[in-house]
Formats: C-alpha cells, sequence, structure tokens
C-alpha cells in the first residue's frame, strides 16, 4: 500500500557525527513509501533537489534502507543508508545525505556563478564585502542589480542584525563591482565552506580584486574607537585547531594544495590604500595593523584579549580571515580594513563590556569615510592582474 508522509528528521543525529554539517537542519523531505521500494524526494537549504531511490525492508513500524542511488542537481551525491520509523500518521528517519554539495564543489559554485552572470550585464572584476554596519558601501553602487540571498541557489542567508543578506552589482566610479552586503560567520553555524563559497562564486564571475571590511575591537593600547585599521595580516586562531576554509579535498580548478598565507594582503593594494588615505586627510585615523580572528559569537575574555595582544594582534573579530585564505587560493588579490568599533576590554577594573549594539553604532559614525576610501581606491586600482 502506498503510504505518503512528511518526514520529521532526527538531526541531532547529523550533529552529532558531522558538527560541521548542523545547516543540514533545514532539509525537507516527502517520502513515498511503496513496499518493499521507497521513492523519495529531497529539498535541502542548499537549493539542489534530489531524487533518490532505494530498497527498503519494511516492517509494521520500522523501515531499513540499504545504500541508494541518488540523483542531485546540480551535482551527484552520495547516499548513506537511511533508517525510518513510521507511525501512522508520522515518520521520523534519518535521511539520505548529499555528501559531495556539502562541500560547495566547483559545480556548485560554478552553477551560481552561471545563475548570476545570466542575470545582469555587469562583469565585475572587484568584489567588495562589507562587515557588520558596513553595508552603506553597497548602496554607492551605480546602475544596480540586486539578488537577494534568499533567491541565489545554494547561497546562505545571512541571519545577523547588521548585514543585510543582498548581492548588489553596480558601477563604483566607473568600475563594475560585486558587493556582499552581510557576510556569513562560523557562529551563526555554518560549515566553514559554506562561510567562504562567496569568495569562489566571486572568482568565477570573472572578480580580481577583493576588498574586505569588517568591524572588530581594538587590542592596540595606541588605537581609538572609529579609528579605520588597513589589514596587513592576520592570526587565524581557528585554523590552529584545524578549522582552515581549504582542509579536506583539494579542487585544482581553484587553486593549489599549499597555499602560501605569507603575502595574503596585496601590498602594492596597501600602498595605495595609504595614499588615497593621506589624499583624504584621515592621516589622524588610518592605522595599520594585524587582525586575529575568533569563532564568537561570545566577546572575548579579558585574558583573551591580553593574550592576543602579546602575540602581536591589534584588533580582533569573529570574520574575513576564512574569506582572505579562499579568496587568495583562488588567486584574487586582497585587501582589508577594519573599523575599530570598540575597545577590546584588557583591564579588570573596567566596566566597560563589548556589545553589538555598539559596535553597530560606530559604524554608522565612520561609515561615510569607509565608503570614500574605499571607493577612491578602487578608481585607482589596475586589473592586469591574472596570476596573483
Ligand atoms: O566581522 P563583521 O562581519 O564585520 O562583524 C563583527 O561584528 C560582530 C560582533 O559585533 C561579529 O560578527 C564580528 O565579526
Ligand atoms: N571578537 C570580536 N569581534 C568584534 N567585532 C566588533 N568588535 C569585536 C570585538 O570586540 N571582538
Amino acid at each position: 500500500m502506498a503510504q505518503m508522509v512528511m518526514p520529521i528528521s532526527l538531526f541531532s543525529y547529523y550533529e552529532a557525527v558531522f558538527p560541521h554539517i548542523s545547516h543540514l537542519s533545514s532539509l525537507c523531505q516527502l517520502h513515498v513509501y511503496f513496499f518493499p521500494v521507497s521513492l523519495s524526494l529531497s529539498l535541502s537549504l542548499s537549493l539542489s533537489l534530489s531524487l533518490s531511490l532505494s530498497l527498503s525492508l519494511s516492517l509494521p513500524c520500522l523501515s531499513l534502507s540499504l545504500p541508494c542511488l541518488s540523483l542531485s542537481l546540480p551535482c551527484l551525491s552520495l547516499s548513506l543508508p537511511c533508517l525510518s520509523l513510521s507511525l501512522p500518521c508520522l515518520s521520523l528517519s534519518l535521511h539520505c545525505l548529499s555528501l559531495l554539495s556539502l562541500r560547495c564543489s566547483f559545480e556548485e559554485c560554478s552553477a551560481t556563478a552561471e545563475w548570476l552572470l545570466s542575470r545582469t550585464e555587469i562583469r565585475p572584476l572587484v568584489g567588495i564585502v562589507c562587515g557588520s554596519g558596513l553595508g552603506g558601501l553597497a548602496e554607492m553602487l551605480k546602475d544596480q542589480m540586486a539578488f537577494k540571498y534568499s533567491d541565489i541557489p545554494n547561497f546562505p542567508q545571512s541571519t545577523v542584525h547588521g548585514h543585510a543578506g543582498r548581492l548588489v552589482f553596480g558601477m563604483l566610479k566607473g568600475k563594475a563591482c560585486v558587493c556582499m552586503q552581510g557576510r556569513f560567520h562560523l557562529y551563526e553555524g555554518y560549515p566553514i565552506h559554506k562561510v567562504t563559497m562567496p569568495m569562489r562564486i566571486f572568482k568565477l564571475l570573472g572578480v580580481e580584486t577583493v576588498i574586505l571590511t569588517n568591524a572588530a575591537g581594538g587590542l592596540n593600547q595606541d588605537y581609538k574607537v572609529g579609528d579605520i585599521m588597513i589589514i596587513k595580516d592576520h592570526i587565524n586562531m581557528p585554523g590552529f585547531a584545524g578549522n582552515n576554509p581549504l582542509a579536506g579535498p583539494n579542487d585544482e580548478r581553484f587553486g593549489v594544495r599549499f597555499p602560501s598565507m605569507s603575502d595574503a594582503y596585496d601590498r602594492e593594494l596597501l600602498q595605495l590604500a595609504q595614499g588615497v588615505g593621506a589624499e583624504l586627510g584621515f592621516g589622524d585615523f588610518l592605522r595599520e595593523g594585524v587582525y586575529c580572528v575568533l569563532g564568537g559569537p561570545s566577546f572575548e575574555t579579558i585574558a583573551e584579549c591580553r593574550m592576543m595582544n602579546r602575540l602581536g594582534a591589534d584588533a580582533v573579530g569573529m570574520s574575513t580571515v576564512h574569506e582572505v585564505i579562499v579568496a587568495r587560493h583562488c588567486g584574487m588579490r586582497v585587501f582589508a580594513l577594519s573599523l575599530i568599533t570598540n575597545q577590546a576590554v584588557m583591564d579588570y577594573d573596567s566596566q566597560e563590556k563589548a556589545n553589538h549594539e555598539e559596535v553597530l553604532e560606530t559604524g554608522q559614525l565612520r561609515a561615510k569615510q569607509l565608503e570614500r576610501l574605499v571607493s577612491n581606491m578602487v578608481t585607482h586600482i589596475e586589473h592586469n592582474n591574472n596570476d596573483a
């Protein structure tokens, strides 16, 4: 007898076995069981439609499916056995995984890039990522064509206040640009490959130079709230524990297995920013320093801030570094800026506490200067960089 059920999945199982794929919790599946064969149709967060056929052994309330063939668009996926528990009107199931699509494959990124390119005439050479509260940069683009992240195939969604969740194509001072009005962070629960996937899409769109901005806490005691720090280097704390966006199989179509990071931040762009900043009269608040990334979402303890400062970090945040690593891996030039939105608490006598509201408020105060710095830089960027 055919039975149609909408299963509630046991996501805790996945989270225990594959802690980095907790985003699977938005998978939705429709199973139609025809004893002894079951046909299942599933739609995942990545918007890849997958159709799988499995052989099942069904008892009145328990069905065990054997490894099965599963075809998912835009890529072929590998399925695991799945266990289903069926009650008369409810089915609990540990369903099949599209393992290959979790890695944000070349095919998946290409499909997204092609989807975008077929909907805009703009061929961007510069890609911009807006940090918390710094999304105003995207508004500077002329002749805009904007896509909500929720409409873009395979794209994650912004969940943080101050990250609008739009991909904006347009012209900035005559240069074709694409701008992420909102980025993704590890603490939102996305696997690190998903956090950085937009960099690979930038590359496939034709972007040669990436400009990233972020809001950060100042560790350097000479820094003041409102300073703009040109990032000259980074410390990748999650990377020390093996949480690197390039971990896992390497796809040579993007880049080499062991990319250098001693040249992560382009020195010519750094000089250019210093020059443009001086011309604009930003000398008093333009700095150059080292950014340290942590996983968040909790802000740092006093001991952690002191430790990072001693290690040589001038500012701390929860983003950017993963994107930089992936952008460099696929040969794009990188320039990055931190807006010091708050002073990290380093003293046990202090009553100060870091908070996201202050981060967004400082963003508003300095947004205009940051936008001028970036847009003037874009005017001067030369694009003959095909072997970065
Ligand atoms: O790095 P961006 O995205 O600018 O945001 C920074 O601000 C948020 C904390 O207030 C964290 O997400 C931190 O990383
Ligand atoms: N980790 C971290 N991220 C930030 N983003 C903005 N300010 C801060 C901060 O003080 N710490």
